[in-house]
């Protein structure tokens, strides 16, 4: 992953409080030892998972990937999506730099849900891409938030973030709830023959910025 400068925001929305700081401990894990912080939503009890390497109380341009729980890529090794490599990148990049964190939120389907994400796959066995899926089961593109995570972030008192990230919502959204991200680390993940339609999706529908070919890499070098 290669760093991308992007500019700063400033932050707008006041900020909430609705996590409780519930429970933490060092966690040896393949990758070394991670911090595992527990915050508990007040609001419904779920419970959020901020993965913290080195200290990054205090400082500026700390390397953040905010991740969305994906049951089946990451348990259950589905195809269907890049979930799984994205998590298993962030967490070798923070690991090998020695600082950073990785919130790991239980918005699972983009806040859909478990069994309805699966009522969206079979539709799209049907044909349907992942956002019309969404959209005849009755939900919006996306329902996540990004309070939880501004909430994490400065309760661990991280000043400003690179967000490791392909999504240019995610940061508009952190942005908004005041985060300050000073520049964009992309998430390099490979395609597979079940998941590069997802994939071509996120980036005509919602902008992500996602070099799936080698031309595009062409088209990049041409326009800059
Ligand atoms: N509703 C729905 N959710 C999906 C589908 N495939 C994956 N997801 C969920 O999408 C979430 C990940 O969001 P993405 O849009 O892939 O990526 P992102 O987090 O917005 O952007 P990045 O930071 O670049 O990864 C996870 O919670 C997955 O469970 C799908 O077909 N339908
Ligand atoms: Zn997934």
């Amino acid at each position: 992953m290669s760093d991308t400068r992007s500019p700063q925001v400033l932050p707008t929305r006041k900020p909430t409080q609705h996590l409780e700081r519930y429970s933490e401990a060092d966690v040896p894990t393949a990758r070394g030892v991670l911090k595992t912080i527990v915050f508990r939503d007040k609001r419904n009890g779920r419970e959020h998972v901020a993965l913290v390497v080195g200290e990054p109380k205090g400082l500026e341009g700390v390397p953040v990937r905010i991740h969305s729980e994906c049951l089946t890529s990451e348990v259950f090794g589905s195809l269907k999506c890049d979930c799984r490599e994205q998590l298993d990148r962030a967490l070798d990049f923070v690991t090998q730099n020695g600082l950073g964190v990785v919130l790991y939120l239980r918005q699972e389907g983009r806040g859909i849900g478990l069994g309805n994400k699966i009522k969206a796959y079979a539709l799209q066995s049907k044909g349907l891409d992942t956002y019309e899926a969404n959209r005849q089961l009755g939900f919006a593109d996306d329902l996540r938030s990004y309070d939880i995570a501004a909430e994490m972030l400065r309760s661990l008192d991280v000043r400003s973030v690179d967000l490791i990230t392909n999504n240019p919502l995610k940061i508009a959204g952190l942005v908004e709830e005041g985060v300050a991200v000073r520049r964009r680390i992309p998430s390099r993940t490979e395609h597979n023959p079940h998941n590069v339609d997802y994939l071509k999706t996120k980036r005509e529908r919602t902008g992500h910025l996602i070099e799936l070919f080698a031309e595009d890499d062409d088209t990049e070098a041409k326009a800059g």
